[in-house]
């Protein structure tokens, strides 16, 4: 660019193509002297100023912008005049007329005479106070999302459609035991064992071609080799770029989940004893008894009550009582299988149930545990303390319809073992 004329204005009835250009060029452009004063100003910057060329030129930055702004401007300035360096960077101006803080990209670049000495200074800013604006809402915004998802008590991430994590929070880093620009870029099949990766994958691709949420309760070990439970919520959400994506939050539930199971544990277990109570036996009572209608599978049951334990307890007190119940428990429990079944249906009354086990079978291991309940010792206490069970013993029969029926025949044998003198076994129907 040619150093304008200090003063020039344009001016008569052809105006000047060359200036006429500047004005429409869409940037603030001017040129100073020496000592800063304006000796040329496009439309932009006079708009700007809120003055006509004529009384810009000559005059310097001081008459139109802030003091505070005006000191960078001038070191700038310096360097340009008297360094002839050409420099290019963001500046500030407190515009004086109407009191705005706008914010510029210049480019400064010394202006020379004929000999290359320098005269004065050509400037093109853009106003980028907007964009600047723009960015640093988006910045501010970008700020308070991560300090939300980094500190909200979940797993967050974004995946594309190849398996890829487009984005992981702090929480989640921390459960891999990963950085998270580790995460970013890596595919699930890199992070997460095989089998889990497959099943999230299945998710996700259920996810692509439906567009609808889905969710599951997922178990993870976590990089301390903890297993933690997860409720996983997958939503569709493309990515920045457009492309298929998914986001995914796993509220960690792993408390809940195991009171969830202490609940469940507690609903099916006899609090005393920890053996199965009489609502948990009558239930997988229920689908044994299925089983074996279904097979042609022997079952039987053995219905047992202790003896005089009343008198017991009369005798020496309830807490003892308590602990024979558990010694005569962990007697029946002794003599089981792993497919066996023993509950404590009653104070006094256990339930033994004996898939694939005929009577006679049934009638041994009744036959053991009565044997073995006789020289139970309880807390040491001297032998006129042991005690005796009696036993009422019944298989599945071709007619029974329900298990009821088969449990009602126990009963009634341990009705006709009681009646036989007690500490005895009575096999329906025989005896
Ligand atoms: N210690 C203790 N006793 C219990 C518990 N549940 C029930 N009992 C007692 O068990 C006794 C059962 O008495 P009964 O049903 O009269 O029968 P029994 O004295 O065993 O007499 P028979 O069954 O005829 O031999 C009662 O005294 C109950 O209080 C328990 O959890 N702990």
């Amino acid at each position: 660019m040619s150093k304008p004329e200090p003063g020039a204005a344009p001016s008569g009835p052809a105006p000047d193509p060359f200036r006429q250009l500047l004005d429409e060029v869409g940037a603030f452009v001017y040129t100073i002297d020496l000592q800063g004063c304006y000796t040329y100003a496009n439309r932009l910057v006079l708009e700007l100023l809120g003055h006509p060329l004529d009384y810009v030129l000559g005059k310097d930055i001081s008459h139109f912008f802030g003091e505070k702004s005006n000191q960078v401007i001038r070191e700038n300035d310096a360097r340009v005049l008297r360094g002839g360096e050409t420099i290019a960077r963001e500046e500030t101006n407190l515009i004086k007329a109407t009191g705005e803080l706008r914010t510029y990209w210049s480019m400064k670049k010394p202006l020379r005479d004929a000999a290359g000495n320098i005269v004065g200074m050509l400037g093109i800013s853009h106003d980028i106070t907007e964009k600047k604006r723009l960015e640093d809402r988006v910045r501010k915004q970008k700020e308070l999302l991560d300090t939300v998802l980094d500190n909200v008590d979940a797993l967050v991430y974004m995946k594309d459609a190849n398996r890829r994590f487009v984005y992981a929070n702090q929480h989640m880093a921390d459960v891999l035991g990963l950085p998270v620009e580790r995460i970013v870029g890596s595919l699930d099949t890199d992070l997460l064992p095989r089998d889990l990766a497959d099943r999230f994958w299945a998710m996700d691709q259920k996810i692509f071609a439906s567009g609808q949420r889905q969710s599951s309760e997922e178990a993870v070990v976590d990089a301390c080799g903890r297993l933690r439970h997860y409720w996983r919520v997958v939503v569709p959400l493309p990515a920045p770029d457009g492309t298929p994506a998914v986001i995914g939050l796993s509220t960690d539930i792993t408390e809940l989940h195991e009171l969830k199971e202490e609940l469940r544990r507690q609903a099916s277990t006899d609090g005393l004893t920890g053996l199965a109570n009489r609502r948990s036996f009558c239930e997988r009572a229920g689908h044994e008894f299925a089983r074996s209608r279904r097979h042609g599978t022997p079952l039987s049951l053995i219905a047992i009550d202790i003896d005089h334990f009343k008198r017991f307890n009369d005798s020496y007190g309830h807490p003892l009582g308590d602990r024979v119940l558990c010694a005569f428990a962990a007697c029946c429990q002794s003599m089981l299988r792993e497919a066996d079944l023993c509950a404590r249906t009653g104070g006094e009354e256990f339930c033994i149930l004996l898939p694939d086990t005929g009577l006679d079978d049934a009638r041994r291991i009744a036959e053991r545990i009565r044997v073995s309940a006789g020289s139970l010792c309880v807390d040491g206490q001297s032998p006129q303390l042991r005690i005796s069970a009696s036993f009422g013993v019944a298989s599945l029969e071709s007619g029974d319809q329900a298990f009821d029926t088969l449990f009602s025949r126990a009963d009634r044998a341990l009705y006709c073992a009681k009646q036989q003198g007690r500490d005895c076994i009575f096999a329906w129907p025989g005896g």
